[in-house]
């Protein structure tokens, strides 16, 4: 099959898509992935000291948060590029507050499944300390500061489209494409992206740009199901050279 076919075979909105103005194809697994620019914000999922310092929440449960730099780097080169082309940036902050009554009682799944919780169980000393408001574990890492126009979007699950303003923020500034940065591309990445496939928006992993909760293992299912199932995968080389180009 010649590859015009196969994509206009593949993805009715592609061949839709290639057709407008504006547009740009994104060299992505599993077929490249075409999209207008003015239609996609990037989102950056929990940056946060919990997620990508050391003596943060996943590095004191117990999880490698030894090789997290190399994504807050690259999340870096990705907003500069998103800014320059006038994209819209989106923080997640995930988190409680301090109390916890945001965490949900045993009363909620969460209270069972949330690894915080369940750590500051073990070790009554670290309450209050792990994924609450106004503390460093709960900030954003030093290295990304919001920009005057960037939007902040707390969440108190892994989804971004759960209990937020997150689609309404979005669809009233015309947005259909998402691009993704962040960690863990095993939960709070794919469960947004899960999400916002529901909700009809094109949902973009920057696979260097993300990072799992867990073995490396949960990394690569994680893209696996993006790819095949939810989305595309991509590489912040291959974004940024693309905004880049005219
Ligand atoms: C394990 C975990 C992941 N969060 C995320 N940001 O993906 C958690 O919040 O406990």
């Amino acid at each position: 099959m010649a590859e015009q076919s196969y994509y206009e075979v593949a993805g009715y909105f592609q061949s839709e898509r290639a057709g407008q103005p504006s547009q740009k194809v994104l060299p992505a697994k599993p077929e490249p992935i075409t999209f207008n620019p003015a239609e996609t914000a990037v989102i950056v999922v929990d940056l946060q000291n919990a997620y990508a310092s050391k003596n943060g929440y996943l590095d004191k449960a117990g999880f490698d948060v030894s090789t997290t730099a190399p994504v807050i780097a690259k999340t870096i080169k990705v907003l500069e590029v998103a800014r320059a082309n006038g994209m819209p940036v989106v923080f997640f902050q995930n988190g409680w507050d301090p109390d916890y009554h945001e965490a949900g009682g045993p009363g909620s799944p969460n209270w069972y499944k949330s690894n915080a919780l369940k750590t500051m169980r073990k070790q009554p000393e670290l309450m209050g300390t792990m994924l609450a408001k106004g503390t460093w574990d709960y900030d954003l890492v030093d290295e990304l500061k919001p920009q005057p126009g960037d939007m902040v979007i707390p969440k108190t699950r892994y989804s971004g489209f759960f209990n937020t303003n997150l689609d309404s923020m979005l669809r009233s500034r015309g947005i259909r494409n998402l691009v993704f940065t962040g960690i863990a591309t095993n939960v709070c990445v794919e469960s947004t992206l899960r999400d916002g496939f529901f909700l009809e928006y094109f949902g973009i992993v920057l696979e260097d740009a993300t990072y799992q909760a867990g073995p490396r293992s949960a990394h690569d299912a994680a893209l696996f199901n993006i790819e095949t199932f939810f989305g595309w995968v991509s590489s912040v080389d291959e974004f940024c050279t693309l905004m880049a180009s005219k």
